[in-house]
């Protein structure tokens, strides 16, 4: 090991602390989790790093928990997380998979020019507002676009209090505006599409070669890959980074939450509807047309909240359809194996 690392630096801190009884403190120890494989997971402690078997009993877990451990290296619990990613299983599980916990800070990158894309900023707020953490929008090709200012202003619109930068991916001097976002202890993840510059920010940020010496603890001796799931990286004296392939497909389900804080101003308004079941169209007293009709409202911002909303709805639906029809089902193998044992007897 080359590296050694305090609590501090990986992450630890008062929200955690105080889920431990002082006797848990003297008996065990912390860690986080660093990557997740089928049958173990990788710890990261001060004293450095171990793997832990996973068994049946243990609850479900994810990259960026805390959990305590004892003497012996065995699991004893989970620590509450303070913010956590998870989504409906690919496929057509009924699981929702959890995907990375305890993150900080999000880094929504965009690009000024082509990628540049006002509803699909929010349908990713959604997901970062829903799972509890920081969003930052970094527009990304600030040095290739003439008319910045106004498209940073179109994005400070989305919320009064959102951070919004721009910069040149490709200059430290200009992503010097997110380091209030990189200091040791900070977890930080970056999402977006394809080409808008999150590899290259990552670099300037972390220093050339930072995130590519991490990943070759991913590799082998041989050098082979061994995992491309989601994993946590320390470096040090910059902060916490979560590599999170897959992450990128925007499938909204199960984020009321993240609806009401992204689109906190079209919820305020619906409130204030003359009749409680006001569809927006026509009726009279409706906060939604006033506020079209005034500007105040950007019918595209409507549009889009509508869209998310009722995806929402369909997928959490489905979710929930899936999950009654799966409990019916095994009901129903119950019963009849049952039925087969007594004609058995
Ligand atoms: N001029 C300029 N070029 C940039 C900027 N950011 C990224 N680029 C260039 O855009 C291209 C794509 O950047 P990447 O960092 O690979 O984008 P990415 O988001 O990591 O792409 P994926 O790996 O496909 O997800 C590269 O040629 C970069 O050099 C920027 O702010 N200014
Ligand atoms: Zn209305």
């Amino acid at each position: 090991m080359t590296n050694s690392f305090t609590l501090a630096e990986l992450g630890w801190g008062p929200f955690f602390q105080q889920q431990l009884t002082l006797e848990e403190l003297e008996a065990n120890t912390v860690a986080r989790v660093i990557s997740h494989h089928k049958s173990q997971l990788q710890l990261l402690a001060p004293l450095g790093e171990t793997a832990l078997h996973l068994s049946p009993t243990m609850p479900s877990l994810c990259v960026g928990d805390w959990i305590v451990i004892d003497q012996q290296g065995s699991f004893v619990r989970k620590l509450e997380r303070m913010t956590l990613f998870s989504r409906k299983s690919p496929g057509s599980s009924i699981n929702i998979q959890l995907l990375a916990a305890n993150i900080d800070t999000v880094f929504l990158v965009m690009s000024l020019n082509h990628d540049f894309n006002l509803s699909r900023l929010e349908r990713y707020l959604t997901l970062v507002n829903e799972a509890g953490a920081e969003p930052v929008v970094v527009l990304t090709k600030a040095d290739l676009c003439n008319h910045t200012e106004t498209l940073r202003n179109q994005v400070q619109q989305l919320g009064p209090l959102l951070n919004v930068v721009c910069v040149n991916a490709l200059d430290s001097d200009s992503t010097c505006s997110l380091r209030p976002w990189c200091a040791p202890g900070k977890t930080l993840a970056v999402l977006g599409s394809s080409g808008v510059g999150k590899s290259s920010l990552l670099n300037t940020l972390l220093g050339t070669g930072s995130l590519a010496t991490a990943r070759i603890r991913e590799d082998d001796s041989k050098g082979r890959h061994t995992t491309t799931a989601r994993s946590l990286h320390v470096v040090k004296n910059i902060g916490l980074f979560m590599d999170t392939p897959g992450m990128r497909e925007l499938q909204l389900s199960d984020v009321e939450e993240g609806l009401a804080v992204t689109f906190s101003d079209i919820d305020a308004l619906i409130q204030t509807c003359r009749f409680t079941d006001c569809s927006h169209k026509n009726e009279p007293g409706c906060a939604i047309l006033k506020a079209l009709k005034s500007g105040e409202l950007e019918e595209r911002r409507l549009q889009n909240y509508q869209k998310i909303s009722r995806e929402q709805a369909l997928n959490s639906a489905s979710l929930a359809q899936r999950r009654a029809k799966d409990k019916a089902l095994s009901k129903m193998y119950r019963a009849t194996l049952a039925g087969n044992m007594k004609r058995k007897t």
